[in-house]
């Protein structure tokens, strides 16, 4: 699996371009392609990071990461998901990461998911569906999902986001209308963003493979 994510992140860097400003995902397959970015790292502006853990591997490849403020829209972001479906939709926030990946992806032109073949599935919701809430607002919120959608949210315990709060993960969902799904949560007052990657969905993604295969 882990060979797939190699090839996923590697195939990624061919959507870079000279002098970008490259938005960064979070997690095991980005990993790979903050490694690759490191070899081309002169002919990139920099980057823009969705966590902690991203920003010290930029850095230890001596890459600058720049606030997104000053960057502004960002010609291309590269990130991973939990889960895939066939229009390109996604889960994500398996790394926790799900807030700040969700504002990149949408300051960005161009969203390029990378992911192992494992993650591809006709349906979203096999993965827990991961909610970032603010702390005081979690046991609202899980009364809410489970009212509104008959999923089961567990609390992700001990785990803090970048950002200071804590994540839901809702087990149980089978998610045949994303795009409603994601506006329906978004209005719980508490929740702070949904792993749901529907209204903006990647505009391409990979799938690592010998060779990998590319769907737009
Ligand atoms: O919060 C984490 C992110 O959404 C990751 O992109 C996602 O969990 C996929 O991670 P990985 O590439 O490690 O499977």
């Amino acid at each position: 699996m882990s060979e797939s994510k190699r090839l996923a992140g590697e195939k990624a860097i061919e959507f870079v371009e000279d002098g970008m400003v490259v938005g960064v995902g979070t997690g095991s397959t980005v990993a790979f392609f903050i490694d690759a970015l490191g070899r081309i790292r002169d002919r990139i502006a920099g980057a823009v990071s969705s966590s902690e853990q991203s920003t010290e591997r930029l850095h230890r490849h001596g890459i600058e990461v720049l606030d997104l403020n000053a960057a502004g829209p960002l010609p291309l972001y590269v990130d991973g998901a939990d889960e895939c479906d066939p229009h390109r939709r996604l889960i994500k926030g398996g790394g926790a990461a799900l807030t700040r990946e969700k504002i990149i992806a949408q300051a960005s032109t161009r969203f390029v998911c990378i992911i192992d073949p494992a993650k591809q599935v006709d349906v979203l919701g096999r993965f827990p569906l991961p909610i970032e809430v603010i702390p005081m607002a979690r046991s609202l919120v899980a009364r809410e999902v489970l009212a509104r959608t008959g999923g089961q949210p567990v609390w992700r315990e001990g785990v803090v986001t970048d950002n200071g709060n804590w994540v839901l993960d809702v087990h149980g969902l089978r998610i045949v209308d994303p795009v409603a799904l994601e506006a329906e949560l978004n209005q719980i007052p508490g929740v702070v963003a949904v792993g749901l990657f529907a209204r903006r969905p990647a505009d391409v993604v990979i799938v690592g493979g010998e060779p990998p295969l590319v769907l737009r």
